[in-house]
């Protein structure tokens, strides 16, 4: 039985709102729109049938069982033909125990064929994130023994261009064991290269068919939900006594989402100016943050189980107001003698372009542990410094004895715990602390835990994580398609007034802290953006 493969954009086609262009079916649980994408995944695995959509970046994995004794196919016409090739020369790789573990089965150890197709393979995504993470996941003895990877774009290409395409991107950063060049020979043999469309009706009409013959399942990820210190929140709260009975609204006063980048949309205006950041970080990568952190215990870890838990937190959302939201638009700037880009310098970007590339906003979640509680996002491009974090504030200490010792400002003395996703992934508790003397003065320290510091391992890219899961049919990490319904039922109300209305951003300098705004939308909720201070 043959593999196929396709790729679906997910940040409008998964949408319920009016954001949709092609109207192709791929499930009875697809979207409405269907806007091209840049990266897909399939992937063929025994008895485990799935489709994945990359949330944020369309991927789409099809896992159907073949027949054991014929080759691995290729794409052909639309979609797979067999290639010599694949059965040359391949290594065979010891899975790390750790991956076995992940994995969650004998990945080397079976006969089931693995064929992933990266469609967007000419695309940043396929260079800077898939192909290396298939790589690493490769190295670390992740992939089945028999897979194949294909990439499929618009660009004509040989298989060796895409070969020589994406050693390009490999490097041996996983550790300096020997053979890494001999092993990036090997997996470079296991990629080939089929040129084609994918916003062919024609071409979904057949793949839909041919999922419906391998009874594929669907699903959304979000790769965000792959990074480590998104992981281990669960972790923190349901695995520490000290966390969870403090996560509500009587000891938190307010959770920030904090997302930001260094560079602008440099080589990708054209298509970032028809999504903005609200649709681009806020309302897949932020939100599902927010989900996770704000959500009730699960009954278990089973995806099923936190999946229930996330959804109910997002149907507990109150609509967010249009006074609520911030939006601003990066404009050149001239630093060191060197310019920086505005967003509308950009030649693909319309000149008169409304579309933010920050956005701050005030959400509520109006359920009993949460109610009034503000949880702030804020997400930018060209700002002053690439980061992401959650940032939980919690309430004064009541009639706290040292209140004289913090001098006027009392927000000062607040306890603050920082989940920091990246760089430098750490999570951090501030405290105050008596500062050794024969006096008493208090200051505001940092009970630290920083990664690099404490483990030597490498933390993964988020794309290993969520290949491996997706090629084992791991659904903990799947957005579920009425989670989906509720983010965007939350978002896009306020994202079509805003449209609608033309609402002009406000203009920061590139490579700024962005538009001052962002302060007054904190200030009318009585707080502050965590990442402003001078020690953060
Ligand atoms: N770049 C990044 O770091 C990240 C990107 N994402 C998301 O990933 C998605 C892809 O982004 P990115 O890789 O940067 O985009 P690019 O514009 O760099 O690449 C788009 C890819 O899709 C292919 N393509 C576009 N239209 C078609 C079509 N009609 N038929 C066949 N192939 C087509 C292009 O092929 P060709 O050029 O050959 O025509 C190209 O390979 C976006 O949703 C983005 O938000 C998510 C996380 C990070
Ligand atoms: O989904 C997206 O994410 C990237 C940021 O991802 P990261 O893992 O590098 O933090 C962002 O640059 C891109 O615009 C967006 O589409």
């Amino acid at each position: 039985m043959s593999t196929l493969s396709s790729s679906t954009h997910c940040r409008s086609y998964c949408s319920s709102s009016n954001y949709g262009h092609h109207p192709v079916a791929v499930s009875s649980s697809s979207p409405k729109s269907f806007v091209p994408s840049k990266v897909s995944v399939q992937s063929n695995r025994k008895s485990k049938p799935n489709v994945v959509c990359m949330q944020d970046g369309a991927v789409s994995a099809t896992l159907a069982p073949i027949d054991d004794k014929s080759p691995p196919k290729k794409i052909k016409n639309g979609l797979l033909s067999e290639d010599e090739n694949m059965k040359k020369g391949l290594l065979s790789v010891t899975p790390s125990e750790e991956c076995e573990e992940a994995a969650g089965f004998g990945i080397n150890k079976d006969d089931s064929t693995v064929s992933i197709t990266v469609v967007g393979a000419s695309g940043d995504l396929a260079k800077k994130k898939i192909f290396p993470a298939l790589f690493a996941l490769y190295y670390e003895g992740c992939l089945p023994e028999h897979f194949t990877i294909f990439g499929y774009a618009r660009s004509k290409m040989t298989d060796a261009e895409l070969r020589n395409m994406v050693s390009r991107t490999l490097t041996c950063r996983i550790d300096q064991r020997e053979n890494c060049g001999e092993k990036m020979d090997q997996f470079l043999k296991r990629c080939f290269y089929h040129s084609g469309q994918y916003d062919s009706e024609d071409h979904f009409a057949e793949l839909d068919k041919k999922l419906k013959e391998h009874e594929v399942r669907f699903g959304w990820i979000d790769h965000y939900l792959g990074k480590e210190l998104v992981e281990n929140l669960s972790v923190l709260r349901f695995s520490n006594l000290i966390f969870e009975p403090l996560w509500n609204r009587q000891y938190i006063r307010s959770v920030q989402l904090i997302f930001s980048e260094d560079f602008g949309t440099e080589g990708r205006g054209g298509y970032f100016d028809n999504y903005g950041i609200i649709r681009d970080i806020m309302q897949n990568h932020l939100l599902q943050i927010l989900a996770l952190f704000a959500m009730e215990t699960p009954v278990s870890l089973d995806a099923e189980d936190i999946r229930n838990e996330k959804v109910k937190v997002l149907r507990s959302m109150r609509p967010i107001q249009l006074e609520d939201v911030v939006m601003g638009q990066y404009k050149s700037h001239t630093r060191g003698g060197v310019v920086y880009p505005g967003y509308t310098d950009d030649k693909t970007v319309p000149q008169n372009s409304l579309t933010p590339t920050f956005a701050a906003a005030a959400l509520f979640i109006d359920n009993a542990r949460w109610d009034g509680v503000p949880f702030l996002m804020k997400a930018g491009k060209a700002l002053h410094n690439k980061r992401a974090e959650i940032r939980v504030q919690f309430r004064h200490v009541p009639g706290n004895l040292y209140n004289r010792s913090f001098g006027t400002d009392l927000d000062q003395a607040t306890n603050e715990l920082v989940i920091r996703v990246q760089p430098d992934e750490a999570i951090y508790l501030k405290i105050n602390n008596k500062v050794p003397g024969l006096g008493m003065r208090l200051d505001r320290s940092n009970l630290n835990l920083l990664y690099a510091a404490r483990y030597s391992k490498e933390i993964p890219d988020a794309y290993e994580r969520l290949l491996l899961d997706a090629i084992e049919g791991e659904r903990r990490l799947f957005i579920r398609s009425d989670e989906l319904d509720a983010a965007w039922s939350l978002f896009t109300p306020v994202l079509k007034e805003l449209e609608e209305k033309k609402i002009i951003p406000e203009y920061y300098p590139y490579g700024s802290r962005g538009p001052v705004g962002a302060h007054y939308l904190a200030a009318r909720y009585k707080v502050r953006w965590g990442d402003l201070g001078l020690e953060q």
